[in-house]
């Protein structure tokens, strides 16, 4: 079984990037737990939550990986102040430029009351289709439970890391940043409410985002703390609640709506998504997941229906994989333009 010596022998090279001194000469590794080959650590280092961190954990991981581990999962928490003036390290940097001042950005959290409704799908196929109509779109994967953007939309390479900026991944001319970007797979980064609002704040300043008109916010699901962090860290954002038609779902979306108003942000509309089952053959609906659920939620937040999303599968295109993209000449296609156009006009105005 691996020990703690060999993870620690394991760590030796690795920096702590902003000090430039080795983790282990400035006291960074504060706790090493080894189950099997499921390696856990606590490191302090001087900037948790940044471009610096995310470099940080891939060589930590393959350090761990290279002497035996299977999976390492990380903490991070930030050195105690005087270690990091002890050694070399300068007063954090404030009030650097941030994609929250640009008051050309519209920012649109998607939301949801829980997992599994869709809200991914829809803040992939919503960014896609305001770019398909011209606007310069970015979308931050935010959803820690799972990060399935880069995946939905086929995207394999990793934004490039220069220094402390951070280059987005461009497809289908969206510029994407997920964290899922930074972790390994099957690595666990344990996210607390604070240094995911931290992460959250550097991908707002530290990533190179291209003039964006639009900032997509694929969010956690549920009306919890880390989900009230997050909406209240984004002061200015307008959100879009996604439900199913089942009153049970409907019902709990309503509490991330009362959320969004609470927090003031203003609801844009409503997604009713998985709304029914539409036979090719007869173009019968079937409402197999129940019916009216999006209308009474968006009566209840008063506010519209953006759109009302049957079930189907995106046709699947070899050269251009993206599993959860839908083509702008399928059916489903053409209802998220429609609904990216509602979406400019009511946020042009
Ligand atoms: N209209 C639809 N028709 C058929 N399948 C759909 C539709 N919308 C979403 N799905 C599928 O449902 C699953 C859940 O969707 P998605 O991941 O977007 O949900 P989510 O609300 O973001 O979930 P989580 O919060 O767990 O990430 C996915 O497999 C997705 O492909």
């Amino acid at each position: 079984m691996l020990t703690e010596e060999q993870v620690l022998k394991a760590l030796e090279p690795v920096k702590d990037p902003h000090l430039n001194k080795t983790l282990l000469e400035i006291g960074s590794v504060k706790e090493v737990k080894i189950k099997e080959k499921l390696v856990s650590l606590k490191l302090a280092i001087a900037q948790p939550g940044t471009a610096e961190q995310m470099q940080l954990q891939q060589e930590v991981v393959n350090a761990v990986k290279n002497a035996g581990a299977e999976s390492v999962g990380l903490r991070f928490e930030k050195l105690a102040e005087e270690e990091i003036a002890k050694h070399g390290g300068a007063a954090e940097e404030e009030g650097e430029k941030s994609l929250l001042d640009n008051k050309r950005t519209t920012f649109i959290a998607v939301t949801s009351g829980k997992g599994g409704v869709g809200k991914s799908t829809v803040s992939v196929n919503l960014a896609t289709s305001l770019a398909r109509q011209g606007k310069k779109v970015g979308i931050i994967d935010a959803d820690i439970y799972g990060f399935s953007v880069p995946d939905m939309m086929g995207i394999e390479e990793r934004p490039k890391v220069v220094g402390q900026r951070i280059y987005p991944v461009t497809r289908f001319d969206v510029q994407v940043i997920s964290m899922g970007f930074f972790v390994e797979d099957n690595s666990p980064i344990i996210w607390r409410g604070p240094m995911l609002g931290k992460m959250l704040n550097n991908f707002f300043n530290e990533v190179e985002w291209d003039d964006l008109d639009y900032l997509i916010l694929d969010l956690p699901p549920g009306t919890g703390d880390v989900a009230l962090d997050i909406h209240s860290m984004l002061p200015q954002s307008k959100e879009i609640v996604v439900t199913t038609p089942h009153a049970t779902a409907a019902f709990v979306a309503a509490r991330a709506g009362a959320m969004a108003l609470k927090t003031e942000h203003e609801i844009l509309g409503v997604v009713e998504n998985m709304a029914y089952f539409e036979s090719k053959l007869t173009g019968e609906k079937e409402f197999v997941f129940g019916k009216g659920g999006g209308p009474k939620l968006a009566e209840e937040l008063q506010t519209e229906i953006l759109a009302q999303i049957p079930l189907g599968q995106p046709e699947i295109d070899e050269e251009n994989f993206a599993p959860s993209v839908y083509d702008v000449e399928h059916p489903i296609g053409k209802i998220y333009m429609d609904m990216a156009e509602k979406v400019i006009q009511s946020t042009e105005k």
